[in-house]
């Protein structure tokens, strides 16, 4: 199936489109962690006012949210964060330079921003998980040297570098769960009437019943196994054998399988249940009744 984004293609609401982005996504969020996971921990970066360097000039936050303000500065200036599937994890950013691109409206209007709980969850669970690999080899190779000490062990003093793979691990997470949008966008659509008593009764459980699809999931959790399983195993060339014993994965794969499971499906389908409690949100009684009585595409 071929993989489009939400612009491209004939229906952007067809459900099997939408899923084939979010399987892309699996790729991309396996390779950036990883990246992420080839540098130690540096629980420094993440710790509000760590850096004098960054008070000096004014800036109270960590240094991975000083990164986070730069890149995505530059990125609103062309125009990232007007696409219906690009969020920022900053505020306060600049006007796009250029003039709006004319966008078919896809998504009903909506101020859903889930990046405050995927940046929490990925400092406090992700990137401690991921790092402990390279953490672990990189005190054997302290220790290897002599240098013993708690410091050494999670702070190989690569900031640049682990806060750029941050960046894209985050950018990442973020478009997968803002995709619930159009998943929600999706299963509305093709049954307004199922969904419109508990919109308005607000009654997120029943929500969030009508749009879980067990089978689905199951199948994702599946597939995520065998993509980071294969993904963090180095290839030989049919001269080399693997030594035995010695298959050291680049990723630990239960915790990107957790991952998804503890962390990002929750979030789209959390998002996904934000969605439908505004989609009625200015419509008049008799806009809701249409609806209701539409039996979608
Ligand atoms: O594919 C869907 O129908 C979705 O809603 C997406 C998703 C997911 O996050 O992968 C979330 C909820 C469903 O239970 C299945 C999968």
């Amino acid at each position: 199936m071929p993989s489009l984004n939400f612009m491209t293609g004939e229906d952007p609401l067809s459900l099997d489109r939408i899923r084939s982005v979010l399987t892309r996504l699996e790729d991309t969020i396996i390779f950036s962690l990883i990246e992420r996971a080839q540098f130690a921990h540096n629980p420094r970066m993440y710790q509000r006012g760590a850096f004098k360097e960054l008070r000096d000039f004014g800036f109270q936050g960590s240094w991975l949210e000083w990164f986070l303000k730069e890149i995505e500065t530059f990125h609103a200036k062309a125009r990232r964060y007007q696409s219906p599937d690009e969020y920022p994890f900053s505020s306060d950013l600049p006007e796009p330079v250029l003039p709006p691109l004319d966008l078919p409206a896809i998504l009903f209007p909506n101020k859903i921003n889930a990046n405050p709980s995927i940046l929490s969850f990925y400092i406090c669970a992700i990137v401690p998980r991921i790092t402990r690999r390279a953490t672990l080899s990189l005190s054997a190779k302290k220790r290897a040297q002599g240098i013993i000490g708690s410091e050494e062990y999670e702070d190989d003093g690569n900031y640049g570098s682990s806060a750029t793979l941050d960046v894209e691990v985050l950018q990442s997470i973020s478009k997968r769960v803002h995709y619930g949008k159009f998943v929600s966008e999706a299963k509305f659509t093709q049954n307004p009437a199922a969904f419109i008593p508990h919109i308005r009764s607000r009654n997120r459980k029943a929500l969030e019943d009508l749009i879980t699809k067990p089978e689905v999931e199951r199948q994702l959790l599946v597939r995520l196994q065998k993509k980071a399983t294969t993904y963090s195993e180095d290839v030989v060339s049919d001269s080399e054998l693997p030594v035995e014993g010695k298959c050291s994965r680049k990723i630990d794969v239960d915790g990107v399988v957790d991952l998804y499971e503890s962390y990002i499906i929750p979030l789209t389908k959390e998002v996904e249940v934000d969605y439908l409690l505004c989609r009625l949100d200015g419509l008049s009684e008799e806009e809701v009744d249409a609806l209701s009585k539409s039996k979608g595409p």
